[in-house]
């Protein structure tokens, strides 16, 4: 039994998880110097994912050539982030926009980047087909990106030999990371629109998933969408269901949670109960990623309720790009040069120029024909402009 299990075995389960996910987090000493890259962020330091080129594009109906996309993810990777989604290898039919994430992929292999740090770029997959589409071109370049050690023994206790790509004791600073995201949600009519089945199913899926890219080096994030508010079962979503699924993820191999408010419906309160259910499941906040979509406003309000929390990686997208193709009415998601004057506002650093990302969120919305979304973008922007 996966899921519901009852409140009073939480406490163990935690412990358990501590124990048993010793060599698979960041905070680990023992762990192999290049899982540096996954910097469990503390004190006054935020990573930032820009989640732009896939939760940002996804939902296009415009077809937006796979030039412009490359074109976008190459400006990023100038601007000091170390940590980009990139695409998803999901059924083209369900996602049409996503169909050229193999190209990207292949590109990102192929050429050497100009950052400074190496930068992990991440990939969706939903199943074991998603996950095969991107191993497929990895096995094509095998020394092309950084790889962490892979573990013969699972958390689960399946053991998987190792597939190609290099096993970086200290990470080529020009090599790129490679990444997996599984994304299970915490309701069921969510998981049945989003991904045709049912929780259960999703997650023995995501086992498949996260078991294969773990053997191959690959870090996995993985998702779990509408856990403060559902589009289909209302805002009331259950902070003990999402503490459940976050701990069966992390038992799988999963390195990170990422807590995806798709509706945008989170809200301070409800922010601060859902991070409390997950510190009760024994889940460190190293180990957590938030998602917040600024459909109500209140992306960046609950940004600071996560931080407040000891939260210090946040997903955003340039330009307050996205929506959800499953989640009605869903806008982007909080805009990156937003987050970025915010924190610099609180004296927290991410390394990210804000200058730089703001000149993007105008170049992109005006690519693909949408008002930019960032209110700091904009009176960036405009000052600029001005002083001319
Ligand atoms: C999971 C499935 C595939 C099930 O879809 P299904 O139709 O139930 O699956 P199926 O196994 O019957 O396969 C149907 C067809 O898709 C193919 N197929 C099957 N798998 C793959 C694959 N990986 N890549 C390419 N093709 C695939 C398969 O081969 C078959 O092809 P056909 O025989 O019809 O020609 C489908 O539901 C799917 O792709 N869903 C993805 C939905 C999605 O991407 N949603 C958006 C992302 S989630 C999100 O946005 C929220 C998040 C993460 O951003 C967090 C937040 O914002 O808060």
């Amino acid at each position: 039994m996966l899921f519901l299990r009852p409140l009073v075995k939480r406490g163990c389960r935690g412990l358990r998880i501590r124990q048993i996910r010793g060599l698979a987090t960041a905070a680990d000493p023992t762990v192999n110097q290049s899982r540096e890259h996954t910097h469990h962020t503390t004190g006054d330091h935020v990573k930032i994912v820009e989640v732009g080129p896939r939760d940002g594009l996804q939902n296009e109906k415009k077809t937006i050539p796979l030039a412009t996309k490359i074109d976008l993810i190459e400006r990023l990777a100038k601007t000091g982030l170390t940590d980009i989604e990139a695409g998803s290898f999901v059924a083209p039919k369900w996602v049409p926009q996503m169909a050229d994430s193999d190209g990207i992929l292949e590109h990102i292999l192929k050429l050497p980047s100009e950052s400074q740090k190496p930068i992990a770029y991440s990939f969706l997959a939903p199943n074991a087909r998603g996950l095969e589409n991107a191993m497929s071109i990895l096995r094509k370049y095998p020394t092309a990106f950084n790889t962490f050690e892979s573990q013969p023994q699972s958390p689960l206790g399946s053991t998987q030999s190792p597939t190609p790509g290099e096993t970086a004791k200290s990470p080529a600073q020009n090599k790129p990371y490679i990444e997996m995201s599984v994304f299970a949600a915490a309701t069921e009519s969510f998981t049945q629109k989003n991904l045709n089945c049912d929780i259960e199913t999703s997650l023995l899926r995501f086992k498949d998933v996260i078991l294969g890219a773990k053997a191959a080096g690959l870090r996995v994030r993985a998702y779990i969408s509408v856990a403060l508010g559902c589009p289909f079962e209302g805002r009331d979503v259950d902070p003990r269901r999402v503490a459940e699924i976050a701990t069966d993820l992390l038992e799988m191999g999963a390195d990170e949670i990422d807590i995806g408010d798709t509706t945008g419906m989170g809200t301070a309160p409800s922010t601060r109960n859902l991070l409390k259910a997950m510190q009760a499941a024994g889940i460190r906040n190293e180990d957590i990623a938030m998602h917040f979509h600024d459909t109500y406003g209140q992306a960046l309000v609950n940004t600071i309720v996560s931080l407040e929390h000891g939260i210090r990686t946040f997903d955003s997208s340039v330009g307050g790009l996205g929506g959800c193709p499953y989640s009605p009415g869903a806008t982007g998601n909080v805009a990156t040069e937003d987050v970025l004057y915010f924190l610099d506002s609180l004296g927290m650093k991410t390394g990210v120029d804000l200058d730089a990302m703001a000149e993007i969120g105008e170049w992109i919305t005006g690519e693909i024909g949408k008002p930019n979304a960032s209110s700091a973008g904009k009176a960036i922007m405009g000052r600029r402009r001005r002083s001319l």
